[in-house]
């Protein structure tokens, strides 16, 4: 359902250089997760792809300050400083010394990544939105930089502004690229009713308690990405937390096999749920898999993406090369 959601119910009066970022969603291919550490936090090693399921933001200065949503699922999104992309604007006026309440900006979010569908939709606006202040307060930061202040806002804010393929260790937020040169095709099932993350790593140490199945080593996903055949990374799909997600929602079970019997190669739970990709051969399988399972009632309702996708950047921006990345994992 598509809605709107404004806050604090103001007509801007004043709109300099607005500036629009486009950013996109993760699927995680590969969620290894560790024991539980002492801040709270658990152990990962995990391979990000973005996908082109995308938000938009759009970021000025204005003197009646606030933020609004619009798009699908909008009315679950907080409009205060709950919002990750407001919680970004704090964050980064006081690593550049402005006046946390006095920043003078107004944040657009248009959604279309799923609202707490285990795609990292607020970690994106929240990545967007450094991006959108950095030029908009002419403050020039790096990558490097920006990245820091990413990973202090939420695990995966740094891979949603950093977008291709990565390999995420420690938290999530340390990232690796990866070279994945091919792109793969994607249906993505989405449900009504989101899980919260918190929730689904405390059950996963519940389940742990009695059975500890773990998905294997990265490397051989890693590996699969040399050729680019959709059937061998398929086999190599994994996550940790699907376990957790389906024994919270147990609905996912029918979910997952309606996908791979409507034809795709592999179906996983995105990160922690309860949204499902299923890695498909090609783009017309992609459609032709998608129509069969929007009828099968597993799911609210389906999407059809490609990945990887970059990171966060201007809209209008989206064909000028990005400088040059670190070292890669595999060549
Ligand atoms: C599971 C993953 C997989 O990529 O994403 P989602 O599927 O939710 O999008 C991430 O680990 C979510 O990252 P993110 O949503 O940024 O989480 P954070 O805000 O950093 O943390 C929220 C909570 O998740 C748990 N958490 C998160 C990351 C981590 N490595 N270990 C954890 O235990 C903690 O309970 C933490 O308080
Ligand atoms: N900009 C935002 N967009 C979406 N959700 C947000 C945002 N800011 C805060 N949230 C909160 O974060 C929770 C998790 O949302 P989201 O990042 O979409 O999912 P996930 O963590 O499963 O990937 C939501 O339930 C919502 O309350």
């Amino acid at each position: 359902m598509r809605g709107t959601n404004t806050y604090p119910g103001g007509v801007l009066s004043v709109v300099p250089t607005p500036i629009t970022v486009r950013v996109p969603a993760k699927v995680n291919l590969h969620l290894s997760v560790g024991d539980s550490r002492q801040d709270g936090y658990h152990e990962l090693v995990t391979v990000f792809q973005a996908l082109s399921l995308t938000d938009e933001i759009t970021v000025r200065s204005s003197d009646e300050p606030g933020i609004e949503v619009h798009g699908e699922g909008s009315e679950n999104v907080p409009l205060d400083s709950d919002n990750l992309a407001w919680r970004a604007v704090l964050e980064l006026a006081r690593a550049s010394g402005r006046d946390p309440d006095e920043t003078g900006v107004h944040i657009s979010i248009n959604k279309g990544i799923p609202v707490a569908g285990g795609m990292a939709g607020g970690s994106a606006d929240a990545a967007a939105t450094l991006f959108a202040l950095n030029a908009l307060w002419k403050l020039e930061l790096g990558r490097d930089e920006l990245s820091g202040i990413a990973g202090r806002l939420g695990s995966d804010v740094p891979f949603a502004l950093q977008g291709g393929t990565a390999l995420g260790t420690g938290r999530g937020e340390r990232l690796v690229p990866v070279l994945a040169r091919h792109t793969y095709h994607w249906v993505i099932a989405l449900h009504g009713e989101g899980l919260g993350t918190p929730e689904v790593y405390t059950e996963l140490d519940r389940l742990r308690r009695n059975s500890d199945n773990r998905v294997g080593e990265v490397e051989p996903l890693l590996e699969a990405f040399a050729s680019g055949d959709p059937r061998e990374l398929a086999l190599l799909l994994g996550n940790d937390l699907q376990a957790a997600a389906v024994s919270l929602r147990p609905g996912l079970r029918r979910t997952l096999r309606a996908g791979v019997d409507a034809g795709a190669l592999a179906g996983i739970v995105s990160g922690s749920g309860p949204t499902c990709a299923f890695l498909c051969t090609d783009g017309d399988e992609a459609v032709r898999i998608a129509a069969e399972l929007s009828g099968a009632g597993v799911c609210r309702t389906v999407r059809v993406a490609q990945g990887p996708v970059p990171g966060a950047r201007l809209v209008g921006d989206e064909h000028v090369d990005r400088p040059p990345t670190p070292p890669q994992v595999h060549a």
